[in-house]
């Protein structure tokens, strides 16, 4: 498979800096080649997880060996807590371990987290080795391994140590979809969703009708991923840092990163695109709440993500929530907030979301307290 046979091919347009994304099925059987061809001759250390190693490391390990790439392996634990200044310091002492120069790469193979993780990982080793995406669950091929948003977490809050560090070539297999666990899937859908919610109501209509095609695996499932990456690298040529527009991605997550870290980041509480599936709901209400939308779209666009199997209320969440003011606490060290004021991704209803900037703090504070009380 060469990019003109992939599946899809979806560009990535950043001057110099530039990368495709290449989607279907196979491609980690088929990656020695895609790599070498976009960097010849160098060295690589994958990392990945312990769940994702025993699916598909040895499948990705060959196909470089085959092309003459020779490779470390760093194998983390799986799950969130990854994301952590101790997980980094291991791989980058592997990396290091390896003699790996600068113009070698540093392969993520996995989700979010190992995306996030190892793409940190390379911006910061000799200071900025070359980094390649290969993400395996939808959520990573779908949205994290595309835009360079890599870094960590802190318990003060989410992603809050990172830098932007674009890859140099992204590979989705779909094929390797055919692992994920249902709920990991479910999670990443939560993603897709939300291309359509910001400013594709065509695509949220279509994925209302659709949504079971693409879990069981037809064709929609690469259309939805093909679609959701274009949606997510115009944004990113527009506005690669977040200075305006890129921030519409962030739609569910001020709401849905303090549920994470109220969740100590412990996957078998919360995982990341279930915090944005509530909290993509949280914003329609809160909107509504605003006089910014009706009500009526909140309840569709629950009723979707229900459908979907995510969830959608704070149900299972109430042990975890302290109160509002703890929740207040997350949502302050917020990466969008600026000289102090809350800035929060609203909506006029179904894709029709925008930047609200200084949002009184107040106002989510009585949100906050209807909904988790004092
Ligand atoms: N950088 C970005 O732009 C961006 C965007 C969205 C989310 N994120 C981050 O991504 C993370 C969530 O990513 P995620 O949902 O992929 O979680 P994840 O990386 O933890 O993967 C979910 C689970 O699935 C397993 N897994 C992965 N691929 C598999 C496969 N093919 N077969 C079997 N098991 C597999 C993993 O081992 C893990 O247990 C969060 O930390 C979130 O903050 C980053
Ligand atoms: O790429 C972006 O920009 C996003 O906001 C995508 C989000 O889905 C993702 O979860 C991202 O990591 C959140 O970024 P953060 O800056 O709020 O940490
Ligand atoms: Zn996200």
């Amino acid at each position: 498979m060469t990019a003109s046979d992939a599946a899809e091919t979806v560009r990535v347009e950043l001057g110099d800096r530039s990368y495709d994304i290449l989607i279907g099925p196979g491609l980690l059987g088929d990656a020695g080649r895609h790599v070498s061809t976009v960097l010849p001759g160098i060295r690589a250390a994958i990392v990945t997880d312990d769940n994702v190693a025993q699916h598909h490391l040895e499948t990705v390990r060959q196909s470089l060996a085959d092309a003459g790439i020779e490779t470390a392996e760093i194998v983390v634990p799986a799950g969130e807590p990854s994301k952590s200044f101790a997980t980094l310091q291991e791989v980058v002492s592997r990396i290091l371990d390896a003699r790996l120069e600068r113009g070698d790469a540093v392969i993520a193979l996995g989700g979010g987290v190992i995306g996030d993780l190892a793409g940190f990982a390379a911006a910061i080793v000799r200071r900025g080795m070359n980094f390649v995406q290969m993400p395996t669950t939808l959520l990573a091929q779908v949205d994290s391994s595309v835009g360079g948003k890599t870094g960590i977490n802190a318990p003060h809050g989410k992603n809050l140590v990172g830098a932007f560090y674009q890859p140099r070539l992204v590979l989705a297999d779909t094929a390797a979809l055919d692992t994920l666990p249902a709920r990991e899937f479910r999670a990443g859908y939560a993603e897709v969703v939300k291309y359509g919610l910001i400013d594709r109501p065509d695509f949220f209509a279509w994925l209302e009708g659709n949504w079971p095609a693409i879990r069981d695996g037809g064709p929609e499932r690469i259309r939805a991923i093909a679609e959701s990456c274009r949606a997510k690298a115009d944004v990113v040529a527009r506005d690669e840092r977040e200075a305006g527009d890129r921030a519409l991605l962030n739609l569910g997550h001020t709401f849905g990163h303090a549920l994470e870290a109220a969740a100590k980041y412990d996957p078998a509480i919360l995982v990341h695109g279930e915090g944005v599936a509530i909290g993509m709901v949280l914003a329609h209400e809160f909107s509504a709440r605003m006089n910014l939308a009706s009500p009526d779209d909140a309840r569709r666009v629950a009723a979707h993500l229900e459908n979907a199997g995510l969830p959608t209320n704070l149900d299972g969440m109430k042990t975890h929530l302290r109160d509002a003011d703890s929740m207040l606490g997350f949502i302050r060290q917020d990466k969008k907030v600026t000289r102090g004021a809350l800035n929060f991704i609203l909506t006029r209803g179904v894709g029709r979301s925008f930047i609200a900037k200084d949002v009184p703090e107040s106002e989510v504070r009585g949100f906050l307290v209807d909904k988790i009380g004092q």
